[in-house]
This record gives C-alpha cells, sequence and structure tokens, in this order.
C-alpha cells in the first residue's frame, strides 16, 4: 500500500510574549501583550515520511523568531496586524523552504492607570485578534477582530413574528434584554493602513450599533452591527460575526406576590442561541482564504472515490 501524504502544517502555538517601549527615558512606557501562534507550510514531505529534518526549521527557532521580532520590527511591534506582517513576510522570504506563513496573534489590551507612566490596569472587556497569511509571492491578507466582548441591552430589543409549529413554545416579546459576546472578525482589502486607527473605528461603530440600532432579533442587530463596520473603514472587504444569544429570562415572582416588570432576569448559561453571519462590501468579495485557513489551504478540494 502506498499512501499519499495530505496537507500538514507545523509551528509553535501560543508564544506569549510582552513589549514595553520604554525608549525615550522622559516618556511615559507603554506596552503590548501578544499571544502569537506561527503557522508554516512548505517542503517537509521528508521530516513526514524518511524522518530527515534537514529542512525543517524548529518550532523552537519560530519561538526564538517571534521573541527577537518583539524588539527587532520597530514600530511594527505596535500592532498585532503589523507585528503579523512582519513575522509572515519574514518566514516566507527568508526560509526557502518555507510556502506559507499564518501568524495568528491574540493580542490583551492594557490601559495606563492613574496616568501613571509605567502602571497599567488589564482590560479583560475583549481580545484583540489578528489572522495573517502569506503564501509565495502573493500579498499577505490581513484579517482583524475581536472576540469576548460581552454587550447587553435592557431595552428596545424585540422578537416576535416567528415561525410556528407544534415545537414552538416561545412566547413574543416587545421589550426583553438582549445581551451577546461578540466574536468579529474582518478581512482588509489594503494592508496600508493605520491598524490602530482602523480598529478603534470598528470597534465603535460596532458597539454604537448594538447600542443605538433598535432591535427586532439577534440577527437583525449583526446585520446592524455589520454595515456599521464597513461604514467605518472603506478597506474592509467584509466582516464575519459570530454571536451566542446570552439568554435573559424574566423571572415569575408572583409566587412572592411581587410584580417583575422586566427588572430581574435568570441570566442563563446554556444552551444558547449562536447566531452568525457574514456582511460584504459586494456580493462578488469572497475573502474565505483569508481568514484561518487551517487544512482548507490545500489546493485539492478532498473527494472520496466512490469505491474507497
Ligand atoms: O434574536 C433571536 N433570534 C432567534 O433566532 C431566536 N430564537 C429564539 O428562541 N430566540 C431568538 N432570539
Amino acid at each position: 500500500m502506498s499512501y499519499v501524504l495530505g496537507y500538514n502544517q507545523y509551528g509553535k502555538a501560543e508564544v506569549h510574549v510582552v513589549r514595553v517601549f520604554r525608549d525615550d527615558p522622559a516618556a511615559p512606557h507603554d506596552l503590548v501583550d501578544y499571544n502569537v501562534s506561527v503557522a508554516l507550510t512548505g517542503d517537509f514531505d521528508e521530516a513526514h515520511q524518511t524522518g530527515d529534518q534537514a529542512k525543517v526549521l524548529t518550532t523552537d527557532a519560530c519561538k526564538n523568531t517571534v521573541n527577537a521580532f518583539a524588539k527587532e520590527a520597530g514600530d511594527a511591534v505596535r500592532h498585532p496586524e503589523s507585528f503579523a506582517l512582519a513575522l509572515a513576510n519574514h518566514f516566507v522570504d527568508d526560509v526557502p523552504q518555507v510556502e506559507s506563513a499564518r501568524i495568528n496573534v491574540e493580542a490583551f489590551p492594557w490601559v495606563r492607570s492613574h496616568d501613571n507612566p509605567h502602571a497599567f490596569v488589564k482590560n479583560g472587556d475583549y481580545v484583540r485578534t489578528v489572522t495573517v497569511t502569506r503564501r509565495g509571492s502573493a500579498p499577505a491578507t490581513v484579517v482583524s477582530g475581536l472576540k469576548d466582548l460581552t454587550v447587553l441591552k435592557t431595552t428596545d430589543s424585540e422578537f416576535h413574528g416567528f415561525y410556528q409549529e407544534k415545537y414552538t413554545t416561545l412566547q413574543p416579546t416587545n421589550d426583553r434584554v438582549m445581551a451577546t459576546a461578540i466574536k468579529a472578525q474582518w478581512a482588509h482589502s489594503s494592508n496600508d493602513k493605520d491598524w490602530g486607527a482602523s480598529f478603534d473605528a470598528v470597534f465603535d461603530a460596532v458597539t454604537l450599533a448594538f447600542a443605538n440600532a433598535y432591535s427586532y432579533a439577534l440577527q437583525h442587530t449583526i446585520w446592524e452591527m455589520g454595515q456599521a463596520a464597513l461604514d467605518a473603514d472603506a478597506t474592509i472587504a467584509e466582516i464575519r460575526m459570530s454571536c451566542p444569544n446570552k439568554h435573559h429570562f424574566v423571572l415569575d415572582l408572583s409566587s412572592f406576590d411581587l410584580e417583575n416588570n422586566n427588572e430581574v432576569f435568570h441570566a442563563d448559561d446554556r444552551p444558547y442561541g449562536l447566531i452568525e453571519a457574514t456582511i460584504k462590501r459586494t456580493a462578488d468579495v469572497d475573502a474565505s482564504a483569508a481568514y484561518d485557513p487551517g487544512q482548507a489551504w490545500s489546493e485539492a478540494v478532498a473527494k472520496v472515490p466512490a469505491d474507497a
């Protein structure tokens, strides 16, 4: 039997590096906090099939590169997008046997504490995310994002008029709490931009749309938030959103002779509705390959012969 080695990739996952910017002794310190994962593809068949590791850039070297670039890459380190671009370009341009590099970054926000020049508070409200993919001589693709951004509104949310059949028991409502933990990823059509300003504009647009848009369903709110993100930055091609519906059920307090006018809720944790949608600038945008492509990078579409 001669089997075939299919898609393979390797690299170091979750290199957690913190960089302090303290070059100017008179200036307040700054910092970035990144959890970086590297995935490489290329001429690595022999490493698997004969055990010859001559072409294998060690995952230890991948880790060292991330740490060294936190100093060496200069101002590119200040934004997760430019840091990931510098790393992806290095692996593809400087290591001949590497055909593609995918860099995932989780960036944990810290904010200055009490205007102190060197004290910070970790902002656990959300995590900023980046996926940069670079393959051969094609330009790198950049997907920015955020996750775990939990938001809630106490009114201006309805849900009614839905399909009825024998398993439908949900009562319609004209006034409910709506809450979700936003995960969003957006693909850029240009890599020549101010990444920090772009992120801030999308963050503001998405949270403002959640707050201000009257909601007839979480689907409807995702549509509003996605459009607001595209409005906020003209070089975003599309945005993908994934939002769990964090149900808040009105508790029945009548046994205690208490009225509950949408004031006391059970915050349920599971199951939850999971609402996901992509909002694209135009119908012909297809940025699929820009997201974490994983095994989808394989050229061949998997086909299992009928007689297999
Ligand atoms: O915003 C919502 N969308 C749904 O599809 C749905 N389904 C459900 O039971 N509650 C909700 N809420």
